[in-house]
């Protein structure tokens, strides 16, 4: 089949690998040139394990291609995926301003059927929106010409993308008319060899459903967020408590881990817009407003812990950090913890050395020439002279350092462990100070 891609980003540039390795002739389209540029040179603008790989074999393939032009772009795809961005707008709902900027732009050029399928996490009416925007267009020029729109949410995990693409738990699409209904069957079919994990619905419910799973997947972790403050209250150990609670199947282990807070490009920004669409229909969502606020307050925890042990004035601490990005495996610093405990450490009065396995680039965009600051490109060396490590990001590589080496290197041997990674009576009995999170 052939498909544009609208927006080469996590999502689009995945989206658009993974149909091209299944056999799709795809094209991605994007506004940022140099994007673009990066992609037709050979390079990856993202890091994504497996990515480069796929992208590689089917660019030989002649499968997959890049480009800046809106027209061409329309021409090519049967199937046009929209897959660009939905940041929050300023009070929290989602900017369609791409979305109905790409709708249009399909709208203005199409001379042929097209089924118009919304990838981006976007609230529920939007299809309706794209679904005028692309009419007004066509009646602009009075062209009379048929299309379908359809809504077709993304549940893949940044760090695991390619994998979630390729082996999806579900695939939901909202549809409300055949034709669209059956190119997204014909797409869909060599994902889902072994069983049916298309879950079809109508267009309202699919957007909904995205905007569900990132909800309740964040209410599960401030709710764990909050209990784990509550166990260190109470003497308890929240990492019991997870696995006691994890072995009911009716609860499961996914999702339970409390640390310093979440954070990324989808959570924050998509618990808000439903608490947003939430306002707009008069129906106001409690829980979902406590799971938002508690996340705010987890990601100052670790200054919290480090004020307490060091006093509120840090002038002359210097502190090292391991871990930038929100998560492992990627360089995404989107509402990352880090940036929140960064500033706060820096502001202050404290100089802080960072280390991450990917994110350096990244947090020299976010960061800048921040004063006080140092971003050192070694695991071991950000550890010197530092009054404590704090770790931020749960990637593997910290999980077993040589803590003796750690000890030596560090002015004194005091580990702020925002994802619990480490057992604390190992930590003890090794002579550290040990401040994990709820336990
Ligand atoms: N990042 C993730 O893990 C996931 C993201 N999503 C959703 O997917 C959507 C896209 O997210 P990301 O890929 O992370 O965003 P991104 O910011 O990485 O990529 C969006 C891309 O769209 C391009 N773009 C904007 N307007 C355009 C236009 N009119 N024509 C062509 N290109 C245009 C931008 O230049 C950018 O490269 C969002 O709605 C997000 O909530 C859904 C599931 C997972
Ligand atoms: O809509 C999206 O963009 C995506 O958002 C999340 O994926 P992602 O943001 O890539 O990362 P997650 O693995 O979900 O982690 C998000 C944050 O939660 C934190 N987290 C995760 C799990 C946990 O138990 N505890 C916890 O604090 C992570 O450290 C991270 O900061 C969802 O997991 C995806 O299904 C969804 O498609």
């Amino acid at each position: 089949m052939k498909i544009t891609v609208v927006g080469t980003g996590y999502v689009g540039l995945v989206t658009g690998a993974c149909l091209a390795e299944m056999g799709n002739d795809v094209l991605c389209l994007d506004v940022n040139p140099e994007k673009i540029r990066v992609l037709q040179e050979g390079g990856v603008p993202i890091h994504e394990p497996g990515l480069d790989k796929i992208i590689a074999s089917n660019v030989a393939a002649g499968r997959l291609h890049f480009t800046t032009d809106i027209d061409q772009a329309v021409a090519f795809g049967t199937a046009q995926f929209i897959a660009v961005g939905t940041p929050p707008d300023e009070d929290g709902s989602a900017d369609l301003q791409y979305v109905l900027e790409a709708a249009k732009n399909i709208g203005r050029r199409m001379n042929e059927y097209k089924v118009v399928i919304d990838k981006s996490t976007v609230p529920v009416g939007t299809a309706d929106k794209v679904r005028a925007a692309i009419a007004e267009e066509l009646s602009a020029r009075c062209a009379v010409i048929d299309y379908s729109v359809v809504s077709n949410p993304e549940f893949l995990k940044e760090g695991s993308a390619v994998d979630d693409f390729m082996k999806p738990d579900r695939i939901v699409v909202g549809a409300d008319d055949e034709r669209g209904i059956t190119l997204m069957k014909a797409l869909y079919a060599p994902f889902q060899r072994n069983h049916d994990k298309l879950v079809l619905m109508d267009v309202r419910s699919a957007e909904l459903t995205k905007y569900a799973a990132n909800a309740m997947l964040a209410t599960r972790i401030s709710f764990m967020n909050e209990l784990a403050l509550l166990a260190e209250k109470l003497g308890a150990d929240i990492e019991l408590v997870r696995r006691g609670i994890g072995s009911d199947p009716r609860i499961g282990y996914h999702f339970l881990y409390a640390g310093c807070g979440y954070g990324g490009s989808c959570f924050p920004k998509d618990v808000k817009a439903l608490i947003r669409s939430g306002e707009e229909a008069g129906q106001t969502l409690r829980v979902l407003q406590s799971v938002e606020e508690a996340n705010d307050a987890q990601k100052r925890v670790l200054t919290e812990k480090i004020c307490k042990r060091f006093g509120e004035d840090l002038k002359g601490r210097h502190f090292a950090v391991w871990g930038l990005a929100f998560k492992p495996n990627t360089d995404d610093m989107r509402e990352a913890t880090s940036r929140v405990l960064i500033g706060d450490l820096l502001a202050r009065g404290a100089t802080v050395a960072a280390y991450d396995p990917v994110a350096h680039e990244e947090a020299h965009r976010v960061f800048g020439d921040a004063q006080g600051l140092e971003l050192i490109r070694s695991q071991t060396d950000v550890l010197r002279k530092a009054d404590a490590l704090i770790v931020v990001t749960e990637w593997k590589e910290f999980r077993c350092p040589d803590f003796v080496e750690l000890k030596q290197l560090l002015r004194t041997p005091v580990v702020f462990d925002g994802r619990n990674l480490y057992e604390p009576s190992e930590l003890r009995a090794l002579g550290f100070e040990h401040y994990p999170i709820g336990r």
